[in-house]
């Protein structure tokens, strides 16, 4: 019997309990043992459970899964970053081996925890922190050994991908789409994470830094999220025979490197605009693979289960890798060197701005109400100061990248 430690009882949680129920017998042939959940942690003991569990296996005190010598296997699926952060050290450091979905906790303590758990020698997996069920973080670590990694780009909220296209393809208005996001079990517990881009940015964080075997920190990359586009900009984007999705990319050349995580208007034709809903894909360059594309359910209860408990799988059978998956190499952020061209929306425009905005004006959409322009390729910094010289509000301008 291979007994387990259970952090949070939700969306993924749920997802968790209800795979190693309906999947107890065929585990129990292909591991030789059973996986038990022995123990659930939750904050918050009253609350009613969709599912019915014996009462003595929740726990609102970590320590009791902590102090329990039966549980070898920690699998931390919290809304929670600090405490769950402690919670994952102490496992750590009793001998527990950890795996989460919490991409939170990973970006933010991803050195210090790698570190810890190689140095126990015990593993610390986190698959189903970046794009849900799609296996990415394991191919992706073994690509690293033999590939020079240039380009990693990718769709990788599901929450932020399902509202643009509904938005896109029902005209539907985005607090409509962010609301059934919610009802759906995508969304964090404070969506402003999906929304602002800060999950992308997370996620990025994570990919980025094993891809380029050197660190990228959330302070690196340029961050836009999705929470100010409208229905009148979807309604530009798709005359520029266009649909718009929230893509993270990094790219490298010669030890630099640029990330960026921003809205951004692709062709109709192109690959990532047939990645819709809830999906998530992820394409890499390496030098000798060439190009590969990941894609899968991004978000969701089951699909994320199934991630973590590939993760437990590796765990049980000790063929999680030994490696690390950070590297030692020093790299420099570019992204001073980011150029393109972009789509700008601003509503309610005062007269002396849009001077302001002729020297990086290729043609004008619209004027009137909403004033809407496609720039010239100029540095994305230059239109960043630029905005912020206008003194505009967040909800008052909407910037995509034209990715051609
Ligand atoms: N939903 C998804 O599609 C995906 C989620 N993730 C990540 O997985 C994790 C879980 O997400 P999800 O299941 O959607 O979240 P939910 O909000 O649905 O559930 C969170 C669970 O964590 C418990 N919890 C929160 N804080 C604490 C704490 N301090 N101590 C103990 N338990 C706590 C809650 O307890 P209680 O029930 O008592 O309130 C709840 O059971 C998050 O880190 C998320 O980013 C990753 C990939 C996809
Ligand atoms: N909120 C996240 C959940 C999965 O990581 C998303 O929408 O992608």
């Amino acid at each position: 019997m291979i007994n387990i430690g259970l952090l949070g009882l939700g969306t993924v949680g749920l997802g968790i309990v209800e795979i190693l129920d309906k999947r107890k017998d065929e585990l129990k042939a292909i591991l030789g043992s059973e996986l038990r959940i022995k123990k659930i942690l939750v904050k918050n003991n009253s609350k009613k459970r969709s599912i019915d569990i014996e009462r003595e296996m929740i726990a609102t005190d970590f320590e009791d899964i902590l102090e329990d010598e039966d549980i070898s296997i920690i699998i931390e699926v919290t809304s929670d970053l600090e405490n769950s952060y402690e919670y994952i050290k102490k496992a750590l450091n009793a001998g527990k081996h950890v795996v989460t979905a919490n991409k939170a906790i990973v970006s933010k303590y991803f050195e210090e925890l790698s570190s810890l758990a190689r140095e126990k020698n015990l593993a610390f997996l986190y698959e189903a922190s970046v794009g849900g069920g799609i296996p990415i973080l394991k191919p992706l670590r073994e690509q690293t050994a033999i590939n020079e990694i240039t380009k990693v780009q990718g769709i990788l909220n599901g929450t932020c991908n399902y509202i643009l296209t509904r938005m896109f393809e029902e005209g539907m208005e985005y607090e409509d789409t962010l609301k059934m996001a919610k009802e759906l079990g995508y969304a964090e517990v404070d969506p402003t994470a999906d929304v602002e881009g800060y999950d992308t940015l997370r996620k990025l964080r994570i990919l980025g830094t094993i891809a380029l075997r050197g660190k990228i920190s959330e302070e690196d990359m340029i961050l836009d999220g999705i929470s100010s586009i409208t229905a009148f900009d979807m309604e530009q984007i798709k005359n520029m025979n266009s649909t718009v999705k929230l893509i993270g990319e990094v790219n490298m050349e010669d030890d630099k490197f640029t990330a960026v995580v921003q809205p951004t208007i692709i062709n109709k034709d192109s690959y990532f605009s047939k990645v819709n809903m809830a999906y998530n894909s992820i394409v890499l360059i390496g030098d000798n693979v060439g190009e590969l594309r990941f894609y899968g359910a991004g978000a969701g209860a089951l699909p994320t289960a199934d991630a973590v408990l590939r993760d437990v799988i590796d765990v049980v059978n000790n063929s999680y890798g030994k490696i690390n998956p950070l590297g030692k190499r020093e790299v420099q952020n570019n992204n001073s060197m980011i150029k393109d061209k972009y789509y700008l929306r601003i509503s309610e425009i005062e007269e002396g701005d849009i001077e302001k905005l002729q020297k990086i004006t290729d043609k004008i959409l619209t004027t009137a109400e909403n004033f809407t322009v496609i720039t010239k390729k100029v540095f994305l910094k230059d239109i960043l100061d630029l905005i912020k010289s206008l003194g505009l509000r967040k909800d008052k301008y909407f910037l995509g990248r034209i990715l051609n």
